[in-house]
């Protein structure tokens, strides 16, 4: 395997340290970590079945890091910038956080990469249980165009993010349901287990 190649793969199952677990939709505060009594964790191969990748980074240096560029080289990420959230620095700050907890899903790879704070991505299974991803800081994390998903801050209220794109960016959220949408339906056929091919 080239150099690039083995710098830019994602976190195995076998190394990753990521923290997940089912959502239990209570109805408090939705940035509460929401895990159940006792936790229900997810695997790292749960989330791998579900397209999600992951890697842990430093972000002391993210402006000159061979493994980021690695990445960014091998997946074609040609565009990058910075998304602080906070009540103090996002302009429109209460209209975005709660869109940013709508499901929805996006037409292209969510790709975010936590360089300060905090939050948690959910992601929807095929069974309709939201899987709660905590995301320190050093988390970067792909979410696979298609997947139902959603973001909230947790209770520091503060992410500092590099967003990265192939292209020009496009960060129109499509609200579910988005069933026949061709994105999701690519989604559905690549990742829903009746449907995906595995590669043995
Ligand atoms: C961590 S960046 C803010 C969340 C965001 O940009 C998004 O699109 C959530 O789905
Ligand atoms: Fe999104």
């Amino acid at each position: 395997m080239a150099d690039i190649d083995r710098l830019a793969e994602p976190d195995s199952v076998e190394s990753s340290n990521l923290q997940a677990w089912y959502y239990d939709d209570n109805g408090e505060d939705q940035r509460l970590p929401h895990r159940y009594e006792p936790n229900q964790p997810a695997s790292p191969e749960k989330l791998r079945d579900l397209g999600v990748l992951y890697w842990k980074l430093d972000p002391d240096q993210h402006e000159s890091d061979p493994k980021l560029e690695a990445i960014r080289k091998k997946r074609g990420y040609s565009y990058q910038d910075i998304i602080t959230v906070s009540p103090e620095k996002l302009s429109g700050y209460h209209e975005k956080i709660k869109s940013f907890f709508e499901e929805h899903l996006h037409t292209d790879e969510e790709i975010r990469y936590i360089l300060e704070g905090s939050g948690y991505f959910d992601v929807r299974d095929f069974d309709e249980r939201w899987i709660r991803i905590c995301c320190p800081e050093g988390t970067m994390i792909v979410l696979p165009e298609g997947i139902y998903h959603r973001f909230t801050l947790d209770q520091a209220d503060y992410i500092k993010a590099m967003r990265l794109f192939v292209g020009e960016p496009v960060w129109t959220p499509i609200n579910r349901p988005a069933d026949d949408h061709s994105s999701r339906k690519e989604y559905v056929t690549s990742f829903m287990p009746s449907t995906a091919v595995t590669v043995t």
